[in-house]
């Protein structure tokens, strides 16, 4: 099924069991000085038999850039739906804060869906009327690439177009945390550089950014700290240049696959 932002109301409604309540997730606010942006505690969740996340923890403070990369089916997704708070797992708190006091958290998911018949810009000035700011959509859309594409129908999109304004949506209302589920995916080389450049800008502008990916050259380029998860537990944690020299790797391509060959070893 398709994830929508927890931020703002949806046109099509997710289920309940992808709209949790703020307190079935276990949501409070962090302390308002010196804060987290985001701080994930003790996680833990299993689907039917299968152990998905057990005791995880992550905070990440504003300004910080987190990428999360794991095999596949490792729980990424999951865990980026529990910081996001479009679900809430099984054990675990999630508490959403800032200095500033915004406490709003963008979301890309995976598969962003939008209402068919809207083009690029209807769609954000449909988000656009459920914060309070001003939306700049032309700014928006010019900011994630998609100016030209603004009068597009969404259903006329390609994958990567849909996933650009889908982290378009993720930036309405100057949220103080994003969480992106594989942006790049999709992305031609020349939007993968972009897309992490968008990145880069929004941590220098103070927001704490939380993403997967399996683009691992420009995560090694662009994270301040790349968490690697397997096995339902974070097996590294660190700044990308220390978890490479970490398994004596030369990049984090290389790092990450002896990282997750070693999990057994090195879990954590
Ligand atoms: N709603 C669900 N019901 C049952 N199992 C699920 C559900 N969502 C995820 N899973 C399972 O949980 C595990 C983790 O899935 P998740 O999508 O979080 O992994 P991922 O690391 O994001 O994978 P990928 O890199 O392929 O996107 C997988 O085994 C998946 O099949």
């Amino acid at each position: 099924m398709t994830d929508e932002p927890t931020t703002m109301p949806n046109p099509e409604p997710a289920t309940t069991a992808e709209t949790d309540s703020d307190e079935s997730t276990g949501e409070a606010a962090v302390p308002a000085s010196n804060g987290p942006a985001i701080a994930a505690t003790d996680l833990s969740h299993a689907f039917g038999d299968v152990r998905v996340l057990d005791g995880v923890s992550l905070s990440v403070a504003p300004g910080e850039i987190v990428a999360l990369v794991g095999p596949n089916g490792s729980g990424k997704s999951t865990l980026l739906r529990f910081l996001a708070r479009v679900r809430a797992p099984d054990e675990g708190t999630v508490a959403v804060g800032s200095e500033s006091g915004r406490a709003r958290v963008g979301y890309l998911p995976q598969q962003p869906g939008f209402r068919a018949g809207f083009t690029a810009a209807d769609t954000l000035e449909f988000y656009a009327q459920f914060v309070d700011e001003d939306v700049d959509v032309a700014g928006v859309l010019e900011r994630v690439g998609l100016a030209d594409a603004a009068d597009r129908r969404v259903d006329a999109l390609s994958g990567g177009m849909t996933r650009l304004l889908g982290l378009g949506r993720a930036l309405v209302g100057d949220p103080a945390v994003v969480v992106l589920d594989e942006p790049a995916s999709g992305l031609d080389p020349g939007m993968v550089e972009r897309l992490f450049g968008i990145v880069s800008a929004l941590a220098d502008a103070g927001v704490a950014v939380v993403l997967s990916s399996h683009n691992l050259g420009p995560v090694e380029r662009t994270a301040d700290r790349v968490v690697v998860l397997d096995g339902g537990r974070f097996v590294a944690d660190g700044d990308p240049r220390a978890v490479v020299e970490s398994v004596g790797a030369t990049d984090l391509q290389t790092a990450f696959g002896d990282l997750v060959a070693t999990e057994e070893v090195t879990g954590r």
